[in-house]
């Protein structure tokens, strides 16, 4: 089996070369290795503190080594860096361990750069002078554009918010009568209503019978604002994993008025267990694509509709590490076009005086509330009642946007 440092390697190897997520690429490796749950913490802090702070480790490695480095090497040294810097573990361990990473051919070199840093450690971790993209780690052009819409130092808030430890919250089930006794290290201490704050491990067995379901508190808004009433049929159209479903179905008391839907077929089956295991199983399942036309069995056949569209992710960065590596500027545009098809296809299955609640989890205007003024412009028959904006850096929670908009001709 291998070392959580040498996994490392190999996870950010893979992850740079293909499209899968940090996230999903540590699990897939801890399950395969059946890996202890330190070795599993310690995998985890360093894969994810690498991506979180690239940009800042690649510009100490430009200034502790002159010259081309291979692509393992720059992936060993990140992972010893982060070790040295980021997490503050004991400089023999960190240089040790990350000089046996290395091919013989290469163990001089990493040996040198690990030392200078350990030596050098106060000078490097003195960041202030540094740009914020770089101190910060986000693509410049994520960054300039944050500038623009939030102002330098709001800006330099939600930079510093992504790259802080993502705290674990669970929403309680509220389908599950008996009583719950919370484990010793759950808290609802400054926490909304029927949210839980959980330190250190996840109670496995509140998860597998349905009482809890691990959830940020800004996901709340947007069924909030759909006010689901028992006896509405209620669409959810990009409904997978079903976070939002069963909150739904919760405020109805079951999921029989509920239809769920998706694109990805794939997505299906982990949306039908958390149905099943939160108590709503009898929530109908279906596969739809929403780019697409409505089929006409659904054409005003629902009294509410959520549509909690694919969008850019911005919001939640703090915890879906590598998304700003990946989204490029260009997304923004086609996943605007996107979710304005969605909503024009899934209008025609509104009842006359339906509801639909907007919702995503970025923070860009032209996601949120420019796409709303825009579709507002264009269909008369729609009223926005209201509208809600969580930002990560006022509000200190994931970043999320919902609107709640009414037919009324
Ligand atoms: C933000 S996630 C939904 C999260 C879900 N509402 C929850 O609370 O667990 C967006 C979902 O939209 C789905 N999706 C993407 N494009 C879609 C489309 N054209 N039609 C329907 N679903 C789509 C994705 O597969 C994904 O599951």
């Amino acid at each position: 089996m291998k070392s959580p440092r040498r996994a490392a390697v190999s996870i950010l190897r893979a992850w740079s070369k293909g499209h899968a997520y940090a996230e999903n690429l540590i699990e897939r490796h801890a399950s395969r290795n059946d890996l202890s749950s330190a070795d599993r913490a310690l995998l985890n802090a360093i894969v994810l503190g690498v991506l979180r702070n690239l940009r800042l480790l690649d510009h100490w490695i430009a200034g502790l080594r002159k010259g081309k480095l291979d692509d393992e090497t720059r992936d060993i040294l990140r992972v010893g860096l982060c070790q040295l810097l980021i997490l503050q573990l004991p400089d023999h361990a960190a240089v040790f361990e990350t000089v046996e990473l290395g091919k013989s051919s290469v163990r001089g070199l990493i040996n040198a750069v690990m030392r200078r840093a350990a030596t050098n450690r106060k000078e490097l971790l003195d960041t202030a002078p540094l740009p914020p993209e770089v101190r910060h780690s986000h693509p410049d052009w994520l960054c300039k554009r944050w500038q623009q819409i939030f102002g330098k130092d709001e800006a330099e808030a939600l930079m510093a918010f992504n790259n802080g430890a993502a705290p674990v919250i669970a929403r309680l089930n509220p389908l599950v009568k008996e009583p719950v006794s919370l484990p010793e290290n759950a808290s609802t201490e400054d926490m909304p209503e029927g949210f839980l704050r959980i330190e250190g491990p996840i109670p496995g067995e509140l998860l597998a019978k349905g009482a809890i379901y691990i959830q940020d508190p800004a996901t709340r808004h947007s069924v909030e604002l759909l006010d689901p009433k028992p006896g509405e049929r209620i669409l959810d159209a990009c409904a997978a994993p079903g976070g939002k479903a069963f909150l739904i179905a919760a405020a109805q008391g079951s999921g029989k008025d509920l239809v769920c839907t998706d694109s990805n077929e794939k997505r299906l089956p982990r949306l039908r267990d958390n149905l099943k295991r939160l108590h709503c199983a009898d929530a109908e399942i279906d596969v739809h694509d929403w780019s697409q036309p409505a089929p006409e069995k659904w054409h005003g056949a629902f009294d509410a509709i959520l549509l909690d569209v694919p969008c850019s992710n911005t919001g939640v960065f703090r915890r879906r590490v590598d998304v700003r590596w990946r989204l490029q500027q260009k997304d923004i545009g086609d996943l605007t076009k996107l979710q304005r098809q969605i909503i024009d296809n899934a209008l025609p299955c509104l009842k006359p005086d339906g509801r639909l609640v907007y919702s995503t989890c970025s923070i860009e205007p032209e996601e949120n509330e420019d796409l709303i003024l825009a579709l507002l412009a264009e269909e008369p028959s729609l009223r926005l009642e209201k509208s809600h904006q969580v930002l990560p850096q006022l509000d200190g929670t994931d970043g999320a946007y919902a609107a709640l908009l009414k037919k009324t001709l």
